[in-house]
């Protein structure tokens, strides 16, 4: 197992705001070059630290930011929800570029015929990086947290079929309440965070830190989100 040289990011995250600065499909931000933009404006802006998908764009975000980077490569499952860096190679590759945090599916859904917890014991044996277990319920926290995970992001709140009727409801804060009052891990707020308002919230709620991405890095979806409301018609 190689070792991973580095001074433990928690200290430098706490509190702060990290950019999710990811594009794709369509957006004309969905290139290295696009999406290093926004990692250089994020933290022009105050951002501690920078959440990136895909290798390519990782790496190039890498080279214009000195906060701490966490990447993530994205597939899915059969289903077609979302998983997060579910191979091996992927974590490993992710790894060796220098992310700080390599996030991981920490979900109980199975991926190389293995499930969250049991693929971050892996992780921790055989590539030994930082790891962020991605979850969507409490149960997953805690066996992600009893597998070696180093911290925990809700990310997947909303986005698991047993957790998708949550998805309409803003950001899951009782998730992240629940999580910080039982972990010894730093537990980070991500999902749907999507006003200043609701970041504080989630500090409140006892997140170390916080993970904005749609509401700073996605453009199109929030011009929809303008688009939607004027649609509704002025109140009668
Ligand atoms: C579910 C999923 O695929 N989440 C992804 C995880 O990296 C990203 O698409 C999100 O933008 C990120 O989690 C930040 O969340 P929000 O964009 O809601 O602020």
């Amino acid at each position: 197992m190689k070792h991973y040289s580095r001074t433990l990011p928690w200290p430098a995250l706490r509190g702060g705001l990290i950019v999710s600065c990811q594009a794709e499909g369509d957006s004309p931000f969905n290139s290295p070059e696009g999406v290093a933009l926004f990692a250089r404006a994020a933290v022009l802006g105050g951002a501690v630290g920078i959440r990136s998908e895909g290798l390519d764009k990782t790496r190039r975000i890498l080279t214009e930011v000195t906060v701490p980077v966490i990447g993530l490569l994205k597939s899915s499952f059969a289903d077609g929800t979302v998983c997060i860096t579910g191979t091996l190679a992927g974590v490993r590759a992710l790894a060796e570029m220098s992310c700080a945090i390599v996030a991981i599916d920490g979900t109980l859904r199975t991926r190389e015929n293995l499930n969250g917890p049991d693929f971050i014991r892996q992780v921790k044996t055989e590539v030994g990086c930082l790891v962020m277990a991605d979850i969507a319920t409490v149960a997953e926290g805690e066996a992600c947290v009893a597998a070696g995970a180093d911290c925990l992001s809700t990310t997947l709140s909303g986005y698991t079929p047993e957790t998708a009727h949550l998805n309409a409801a803003g950001p899951d804060l009782a998730l992240v309440r629940e999580l910080a009052a039982r972990v010894r891990v730093p537990v980070f707020a991500e999902g749907r965070l999507n006003t200043p308002a609701d970041a504080a919230a989630a500090r409140q709620a006892g997140a170390w830190a916080v993970v904005a991405g749609s509401a700073i890095t996605r453009p199109t979806l929030i011009t929809e989100w303008y688009v939607q409301a004027l649609q509704a018609g002025p109140a009668a």
